[in-house]
This record gives C-alpha cells, sequence and structure tokens, in this order.
C-alpha cells in the first residue's frame, strides 16, 4: 500500500530553484531516511509532502488522496526540526504536551477525560517517559524532551512518522537508543517512518531505504553507494553520469 506518492514534483522559492522532476514512494512499513548536504532542500520536500508549500509542477498524493483535499492528518504524525527544545520554557507538563495533541478528540475547550490521560501516559510509556508524566518540560532533557515529541504523535496512533533530523543536539546513547526505538516499532508495530538526517553512519544499519537529494534532484542510493557514502566517496549519480561521459569523451 502506498503512503506517500511523489510524481514529478518541482519546486523554487521566488526565484531560487531548490529542486526538478523529483519522484518516490514510501510505502506502507518501509522506514526510509532521507540524507542531503545542508540546504539541499531536505524540510522543504518535507513541507510540500505536509502541504504547507505547493509544488510548481507535479502532484503529491497522501493515502491515495491528492495532498491539498487530504484530511487524516492524524494518519501522520510529524516531528519537526528542534521540535520543543525551542519552547521548553513552556509552562506545561509532558502529560499535557502529549494531550494537547488529542484536542481533535478531546474539543479544544472541553477539560480531558481519563481515557485521554490514559491514552498520553501510554505513549510516554511507549517512550519510556511514563516517570516523567507530571513533569515540567523546562526540567527534561534534550534527549526526554524528544521522546516527549515522540510521544506525542504517538498518541494518535499515525500510520506514519516523519521525522525531520530528530537527533540534532542529542548526545551518542540518546541517539543510539532512539534508532532502536524507531527500528522497534517500525518492525514491531508495522509503523512506516520517513526521516530526514544526516546521520547516515548509525542509520543505514535500521532503515529500509535510502534517498539522497543534491544538487536539485533525488535518487535512492543502491548498497554500493550507500558504502561509498558511508566511506564519503559519494558523488550524486547525476555528477557521476557526466563523469563517465567525459571520461567517454561524448560530449
Ligand atoms: N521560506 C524560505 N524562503 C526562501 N528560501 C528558503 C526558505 N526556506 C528555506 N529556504 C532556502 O531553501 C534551501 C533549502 O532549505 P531547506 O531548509 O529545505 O534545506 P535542508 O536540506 O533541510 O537544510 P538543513 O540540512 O540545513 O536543514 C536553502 O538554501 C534555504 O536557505
Amino acid at each position: 500500500m502506498k503512503i506517500i506518492e511523489v510524481n514529478n514534483i518541482s519546486f523554487g522559492y521566488s526565484n531560487m530553484p531548490i529542486f526538478s522532476e523529483v519522484d518516490f514512494t514510501i510505502n506502507k512499513g518501509d522506514f526510509v531516511a532521507i540524507i542531503g548536504a545542508n540546504g539541499s532542500g531536505k524540510s522543504t520536500l518535507l513541507k510540500l509532502v505536509l502541504g504547507e508549500l505547493v509544488p510548481s509542477t507535479g502532484q503529491i498524493r497522501l493515502f491515495n488522496e491528492d495532498v491539498q483535499h487530504f484530511k487524516e492528518w492524524s494518519k501522520i504524525g510529524y516531528v519537526p526540526q528542534k521540535g520543543l527544545s525551542s519552547h521548553s520554557n513552556f509552562p506545561a507538563t509532558a502529560e499535557e504536551i502529549v494531550m494537547a495533541n488529542l484536542f481533535s478528540q478531546i474539543g479544544l475547550l472541553r477539560f480531558p477525560k481519563k481515557e485521554h490521560r490514559e491514552k498520553a501516559h501510554t505513549a510516554l510509556k511507549q517512550v519510556g517517559m511514563q516517570e516523567y508524566a507530571k513533569e515540567l518540560i523546562g526540567n527534561l532533557s534534550g534527549g526526554q524532551l524528544q521522546r516527549v515529541m515522540l510521544a506525542r504523535v504517538m498518541v494518535n496512533e499515525p500510520d506514519i512518522m516523519i521525522l525531520d533530523e530528530p537527533t540534532t543536539g542529542l548526545d551518542t546513547e540518546t541517539i543510539k537508543g532512539l534508532y532502536q526505538w524507531l527500528n522497534k516499532i517500525n518492525k514491531e508495530a508495522g509503523l512506516t517512518i520517513l526521516m530526514v538526517t544526516h546521520d547516515i553512519a548509525n542509520v543505514h544499519q535500521h532503515v529500509s531505504r535510502i534517498l539522497c537529494l543534491e544538487e536539485g534532484s533525488l535518487i535512492e542510493l543502491n548498497k554500493e553507494q550507500i558504502h561509498h557514502e558511508l566511506s564519503h566517496k559519494h558523488k550524486h549519480p547525476k555528477n557521476n553520469k557526466a563523469e563517465r561521459i567525459d571520461k567517454n569523451g561524448d560530449i
């Protein structure tokens, strides 16, 4: 089953083209990493997938529906870049942050019921944060905040989790734990995961596919290319092609 279908999209800010003719599909159960240099457009691509930006050409479908008409947003758990860390002084507990994401069920002006509290606790437990439910988020470490962000999207029982550089500012042990946890929910619960990351060295063993965005085009890396990327020898196939043509003297 196709969860995300991106067909031949192009996008640019004002007069600055970011990418063109980008195609990819995310199927149910995939664990996909998107890598690419700083500023190559990874966050922009996620914003297009989430319907926050509109491509100049091409089409994006979520769960077989055009993104512009898509309404079942609770199926998609989006963890933005930096997440809570920029709002950590907000006077709310971990439990309140998680419950707030149930607003479509609770209603904005109503008080949460026992069942909502229980759902929040289940989600916090899933990420190993149940003991911190009543803790103000300002008292949590970066790794704990990140786990609250994961619980915040898990509470809606999404079909896909979309993460934008979830390891920024975290220490090595926390990063390892996060990847193991993502691997577990992908394998055991079948949650589909799409993750933007710089961290190919740690992530490649967990993901099923790696997409690389560079110089305006997106390609899926094969095993050999992943190996080259790991040894810092990667060249985007677009460039490799140009190099090959050069060598053959065909231009
Ligand atoms: N709202 C905007 N208006 C104009 N230019 C933008 C806007 N947002 C991003 N850009 C530019 O578009 C390019 C792609 O940005 P984007 O944040 O998508 O890249 P990225 O690959 O996610 O980068 P990073 O790895 O540093 O997070 C960058 O050159 C950025 O400066």
